[in-house]
């Protein structure tokens, strides 16, 4: 460990800090800053302090905005390590630099860990080409999907092909301010092939209360990820409508067997074990119970659909941004496409749900023919 001077609490950031340095050590920047991409920042700045490989400084990416008082959100966070706006009362670390330029965070960066909102991702990276070390490795920690005209592109793909560097992701079980809270849980990092690439990942985030296992299928990782944000939104509406733990279960199990099924047209190399694992089934159970699109969804279901999502989102998170209805709706561009809408019926009906074509209620009383066929597995036994 080394002694960290210039960014003791309280201090200004010293922008100049790394000219002329080449330590040969890692350095990781974070490309976002919002509830989870602020907690990213913590586990990994707390692990630059700790590991001799990775360079003090963690260089933070924040999408500027000026707070109610006036003040510059990069500014306090810099002044105080604490992000106000998203992740209030959490001590970030002495060694996390708020910088609004995302060049300057990018540069020098070895290890890059991006988590914006889906929806901002493409953009950034258009930005970011060119600008970045073209040996850095990243990784994505974003929950979505970006839907093309020739198909559907997941994020750490869209990540290569814009910056041609390797993209590892990594999801789970992971509501981002109870680890923020350092309460024990666990995650998944998907690699390509590399080894060394998943190693320094692991490194980069394992802490004590925060457990992470590496496999070899950043499809099935990142699919998990995506797609559970979808069932959540139907979970949300089971509790908004008041019904019980039975009707959740039922719909968290029939969202599963269409994560599975989903993921595995798309890519047959996802494996089943990935589902098992803390991005698949440990990560639905967490969001159904406790994320953002569940309370939503929730809120849009008491309601009868007559408040749009978007101005839940705006009056219930605070400027986080879900991406449980964006996805539900990408995905239903790629059910339209490959005419698999009959095989997916719980992931079109969110769909349908979330743009006000059918009622809350419809739910549980989706095309129950094509559901039986698709959710009954005959080779396990099940009639009915
Ligand atoms: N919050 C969690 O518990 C959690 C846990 C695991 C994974 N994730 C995933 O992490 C990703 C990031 O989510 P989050 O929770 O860190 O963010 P968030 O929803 O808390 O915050 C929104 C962020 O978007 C930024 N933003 C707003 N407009 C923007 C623009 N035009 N361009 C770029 N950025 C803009 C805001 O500044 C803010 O940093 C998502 O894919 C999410 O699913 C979240
Ligand atoms: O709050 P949500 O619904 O965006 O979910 C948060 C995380 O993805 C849980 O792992």
């Amino acid at each position: 460990m080394t002694t960290w001077a210039p960014f003791a609490i309280g201090h200004g950031y010293h922008s100049d800090v790394r000219a002329g340095e080449n330590t040969g050590k890692e350095r990781i920047a974070v490309i976002g800053s919002g509830n989870w991409g602020s907690v990213a920042a913590k586990l990994v700045a707390t692990n630059a302090l700790s590991h001799e490989n990775i360079h003090d400084e963690v260089r933070m990416w924040v999408f500027e905005e000026t707070l109610a008082n006036g003040e510059k959100l990069t500014q306090v966070i810099n002044k105080n390590k604490i992000n106000v706006k998203y992740l209030p009362n959490v001590n970030l670390g002495v060694n996390v630099v708020a910088d609004p330029n995302l060049e300057n965070t990018v540069k020098d960066a070895t290890m890059l860990v991006f988590c914006t909102p889906h929806q901002f991702v493409e953009s950034i990276c258009k930005q970011l080409q060119g600008k970045v070390n073209p040996n850095a490795k990243a990784i994505s920690l974003i929950k979505g999907m970006e839907v093309k005209p020739d198909g559907p592109v997941m994020l750490s793909k869209l990540i290569t092909k814009h910056l041609g560097i390797d993209c590892s992701v990594l999801m789970g079980a992971n509501i981002a301010n109870e680890v923020a809270m350092e309460q024990f849980s666990e995650a998944t990092v998907g690699y390509k092939a590399d080894t060394s690439i998943a190693k320094s990942w692991v490194q980069a985030f394992a802490t004590p209360y925060f457990h992470v296992a590496a496999i070899k299928d950043v499809e099935g990782v990142e699919l998990c990820g995506t797609l559970k944000n979808v069932v959540a939104i139907a979970a949300g509406f089971v509790d908004g409508l008041g019904m019980g733990n039975n009707t959740k279960a039922a719909i968290m199990r029939i969202g599963l067997k269409e994560m599975i099924g989903f993921s595995k047209l798309l890519f047959p190399t996802v494996s089943d074990a990935t589902f098992f694992e803390s991005c698949g089934v440990a990560d639905l159970i967490t969001t159904c119970f406790g994320g953002r699109n569940r309370k939503v969804a929730e809120a849009y279901a008491r309601n009868g659909g007559k408040r749009s999502f978007d101005e839940l989102e705006a009056e219930l998170l605070g400027g986080q941004k879900l991406q449980g209805v964006l996805t539900a709706g990408e995905v239903f561009q790629v059910l339209k496409a490959r005419n698999w809408e009959k095989k997916f019926p719980l992931f079109a009906t969110v769909h349908k749900i979330a743009i006000g074509h059918l009622p809350p209620s419809t739910i549980v009383d989706y095309d129950n023919e094509s559901a039986q066929k698709l959710h009954r597995n005959p080779s396990v036994g099940v009639i009915g």
